[in-house]
């Protein structure tokens, strides 16, 4: 059988994004993915092509000024090429993000993403974890998914702190359960092929 092949797509200014795409692609992998990584300030020549081809496409970006980075939205922009010949229709995508602040207004960079996906007619996954601290008094940073998102993987990175400290543990293992659930889910609905 031939693997799910996924791509993850993101920018990073400063590093800190970039480890959280390395955990999503490691995710993947675990689940058996052929993952390829691309940092959309320094694509490769074939990445539009992979991207094609990908079963699944997630997208990362920081949150700039309350939104995903211009980098990542010239590659959004850069994706009409795609989307006037629908070729990721009824593909699956997903996305995370890292910011400075605890909330930081992640939440709309993860909801451009959904609109991006929509738009180019692909089918939404989402983090499928409860919230860490549980809304309880026995939670703590540690927890999976402890900034609470639904819609994707969120991260925090304090601004004094390099990418080599930050995003946490929590986080990270946060993004690896993103790129494992988008591995699982696809192959669950692959049509089985043969090599
Ligand atoms: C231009 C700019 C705008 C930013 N805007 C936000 C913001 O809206 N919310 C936030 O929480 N952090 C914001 N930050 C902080 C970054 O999201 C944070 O430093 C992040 O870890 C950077 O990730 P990177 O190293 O992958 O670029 C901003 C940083 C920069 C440089």
């Amino acid at each position: 059988m031939n693997a799910v092949t996924i791509a993850v797509v993101f920018h990073s200014g400063y590093g800190h994004t970039a480890r959280q795409a390395s955990a999503v692609a490691r995710g993947a992998a675990s689940e058996s993915a052929e993952v390829h990584q691309f940092d959309v300030s320094d694509p490769p020549a074939d990445m539009w092509d992979i991207l094609d081809s990908a079963d699944a496409i997630i997208f990362g970006s920081p949150t700039y000024m309350g939104g995903a980075s211009a980098e990542f939205r010239r590659f959004a922009e850069e994706s009409s090429t795609a989307w006037s010949t629908l070729k990721w229709r009824d593909k699956y995508a997903a996305g995370f993000t890292n910011s400075a602040g605890v909330n930081g207004d992640k939440l709309n960079t993860l909801m451009s993403f959904v609109l991006l996906a929509a738009q180019h007619g692909m089918h939404w996954i989402n983090l499928g974890l409860p919230p860490g601290w549980l809304y309880t008094t026995h939670g703590s940073a540690e927890d999976l998914n402890r900034l609470g998102g639904f819609l994707g993987a969120m991260a925090q990175s304090p601004s004094d702190a390099g990418p080599e400290l930050s995003p946490p543990a929590s986080d990270l293992a946060t993004a690896e359960h993103l790129g494992r659930r988008v591995a699982t889910t696809v192959a669950a609905r692959m049509p089985a092929r043969s090599s």
